[in-house]
């Protein structure tokens, strides 16, 4: 492909990205992956390009652009190669009418700008948000130490015991050491989180958002496979994956309850007052995560960041019953916005008298209201608030 058939490329991934924002449709990710699935005459390299010159775009534009055009003419407006891609010729965009409005460039939507800000992140917290990922591995300790995992490039974290980085565009999957379960895909601050909650070979542990077991295996790692790991989702989808990625990581302790959600309660009635430890690992904006979906700020409402709120409070309330005496809620959000984080961990102390913020040891992060946070530019790790809630 020409430059300028990239660029065209990635005006019209972006018309598609951009209409599935304003329509709830797939995410960025699944659209080019479609895009390129019909394009069968891209090769890695054009893929790549016209991937990057995707989430170039992406990142760039921090109110949901007008278009495709739009987004790329924001770019075009920073990086000459770009601009000089608009030429008219058979395959590239139409050249650039000098009355055209480019889309403005931002982080965010103004009003989750100004809602960050008030959550305490900075200009620099805030731009970091949108910065490329790194790659990060968890080395599952069941079966291997950090040291027996050989990967070009891989440097270990000092702040993360299991991780590993590694040069971005490592192909994990492919790895004899990922097919034997040795290593994960986990970003730092999901294993720092994780490393939050204390847990140790014998505990009684509920991981009430389990997805599809991302924690879950790191909790049984650390559990030493020792002790009940209940793992509990209300997303059928996502908690059907748990099993077969616990059997390859030889994780023998987790078991999985789906959940019908709003009676949540009645189904984890015999688990009641029973566990050490419960984790939440709550659904949220995930603010924290920008850097990997750029494209979920222009997805974000007010109506709906409301409704998580709601959801997380009633987890909450939900895993208070759960504890037994003298045990802990460890409540995360993988969201910088203290309406998620800060000010959730607040009003659960207010409505449960009794309940103390307990401090966290953690390698990495800074305190934040009753609990820590961890961010891309303190921590180069996803935006995290992890909170220790124990009763007495
Ligand atoms: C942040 S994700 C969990 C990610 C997962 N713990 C991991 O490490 O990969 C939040 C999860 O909460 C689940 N969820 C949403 N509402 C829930 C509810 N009422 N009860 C339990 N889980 C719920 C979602 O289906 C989603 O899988």
């Amino acid at each position: 492909m020409t430059p300028p058939a990239r660029v065209q490329a990635a005006i019209d991934l972006l018309d598609l990205i951009i209409a599935a924002a304003r329509e709830g449709g797939a995410a960025a990710d699944t659209i080019i992956a479609r895009g390129f699935a019909a394009r069968r005459y891209a090769g890695s390299k054009d893929r790549r390009a016209v991937r990057n010159l995707v989430y170039d775009a992406i990142r760039l534009c921090g109110e949901l652009p007008r278009d495709g055009r739009a987004a790329m003419l924001a770019l075009a407006q920073r990086l000459p190669g770009v601009a000089a891609a608009f030429d008219g010729s058979t395959y590239g965009p139409p050249a650039i009418n000098p009355n055209e409005k480019a889309a403005v460039p931002g982080v965010a939507p103004a009003w989750l700008v100004t809602a960050l800000a008030a959550s305490g992140l900075g200009e620099a917290e805030q731009e970091a948000l949108l910065e490329r990922a790194p790659l990060d591995i968890r080395v599952n300790r069941l079966l291997a130490a950090r040291d027996d995992i050989a990967i070009e490039g891989a440097q270990p974290l000092a702040f993360a015991p299991d991780a590993l980085r590694l040069p971005p565009d490592t192909s994990v999957d492919k790895h004899p050491a990922y097919d034997s379960g040795l290593i994960e895909v986990q970003d730092a601050g999901s294993q720092l989180v994780t490393l939050a909650c204390g847990v140790a070979p014998g505990m009684r542990v509920i991981d009430l958002c389990a997805g599809a077991g991302g924690k879950t295996l790191a909790l049984a790692a650390a559990m030493a496979n020792q002790g009940d790991l209940l793992a509990t989702d209300t997303d059928r989808g996502r908690l059907q994956r748990l099993p077969p990625r616990a059997e390859r990581a030889g994780v023998t302790i987790a078991r999985t309850l789906l959940l019908n959600p709003g009676h949540e309660a009645e189904m984890l009635a015999d688990e009641t007052a029973r566990a050490d430890v419960v984790l939440i690992d709550a659904p949220c904006s995930g603010t924290g995560t920008w850097r990997r979906n750029p494209e979920a700020r222009w997805r974000l409402t007010a109506d709906r960041l409301t409704k998580l709120e709601a959801t997380q409070a009633r987890l909450l309330d939900l895993a208070a019953t759960l504890v037994r005496p003298g045990g802990a809620v460890v409540y995360v959000v993988c969201s910088l916005l203290d309406a998620e984080g800060a000010d959730q961990a607040a009003a659960f102390l207010e409505r449960h008298p009794g309940w103390q913020a307990a401090a966290i040891d953690l390698p990495a992060g800074t305190r934040h209201g009753a609990g820590m946070r961890l961010t891309p530019a303190s921590d180069s790790t996803d935006g995290f608030f992890v909170a220790m809630l124990r009763t007495t």
